[in-house]
């Protein structure tokens, strides 16, 4: 039996959708929600993604402005920027792209953002308050992936999750979250020894490894729900994910493709913390 294939594109539509009523309602109330991007240099993929970011704020009503800097921009400059939107109340949401060129360091960047307006969910108290199960402005991709197996009316409670991938942005704490939804959770790595003996156990297997085609059909167990966080640019500039899709696609009971899967619900989910995070000025003000 085939997997069923999570769109993500359809999901997010829907989830869009809803959002842009609660921009209605949020812009009656005399609050316009915006967001900031700031981008350092001119990675290409960089460019695509707030492409994608862009069109998620325009689709649902949000305010989008991009503060683009040259590569030669210092340290003490994008932290002064930062700032500076820190303390402008007509924006509620601040995203730096990374990656940083290498002069810049990544960590001070994000404790400069104010945890109340770090629509990435990255900042240090953040990540403790998600760590403790506490409401807060969760990351993108790993809440992005919960709504997805939720989408499907999978039970999470009890299940086996397998995280292969370990950064801080998508490995740790998507593995966080399902452990807030009280699956048992693995964490693998390159240094995982014999990691199929991990994979082939997993109801629910997360590849967020960033190596095209590495987890084949034959390290799935059957009937598991498959999330493929991979992004791979291939060199014919096709996007691959970290799964063999047609392999797994005989041998899984759910799948997420890329591209179509995981991207657009990450997208979606900023624009989710940025309203969120518009609504908690408006109760403040
Ligand atoms: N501060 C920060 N926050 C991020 O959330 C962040 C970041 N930096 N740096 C890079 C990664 C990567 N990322 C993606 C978002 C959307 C797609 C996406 O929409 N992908 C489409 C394809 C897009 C295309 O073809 O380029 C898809 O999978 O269907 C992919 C990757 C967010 N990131």
């Amino acid at each position: 039996m085939a997997a069923i294939i999570i769109d993500g594109k359809q999901l997010s539509t829907s989830k869009r959708n809803e959002l842009a009523k609660e921009v209605e309602q949020i812009k009656e109330k005399g609050l316009l929600p915006k967001l900031v991007v700031i981008l350092v240099g001119d990675n290409p993929a960089s460019l695509s993604y707030i492409r994608g970011k862009q069109k998620a704020a325009e689709e649902i009503g949000v305010g989008f402005q991009l503060e683009h800097y040259p590569e030669s921009f210092t340290e003490k400059e994008l932290l002064d920027v930062i700032e500076n939107y820190n303390n402008n109340d007509e924006y509620h949401g601040i995203l730096v792209q990374l990656p940083l060129p290498a002069h810049i360091d990544e960590t001070a960047v994000v404790e400069t953002i104010s945890p109340l307006k770090d629509v990435d969910g990255f900042h240090p108290v953040n990540i403790g308050r998600m760590m403790t199960g506490q409401e807060t402005f969760l990351p993108c991709t790993p809440a992005g992936i919960v709504e997805m197996i939720k989408s499907v009316g999978v039970e999470i409670a009890g299940k086996n999750v397998v995280v292969v991938g370990r950064s801080n942005i998508v490995g740790k704490p998507v593995g966080q979250l399902l452990l807030n939804e009280h699956a048992t959770v693995t964490y693998c790595h390159s240094k995982t020894k014999d990691l199929s003996s991990f994979t082939k156990e997993a109801d629910i297997l997360v590849a967020a490894v960033g190596r095209a085609n590495f987890i084949k059909g034959e390290d799935i167990k059957p009937g598991a729900v498959v999330i493929d966080v991979g992004v791979n640019r291939l060199d014919t500039g096709k996007l691959c994910g970290d799964v063999v899709f047609e392999e797994a696609k005989e041998v899984a009971s759910y799948l997420t493709p890329v591209p179509g899967g995981v991207g657009p619900m990450t997208i979606t989910m900023l624009a989710h913390n940025t309203v969120q995070s518009a609504k908690q000025f408006l109760t403040k003000k």
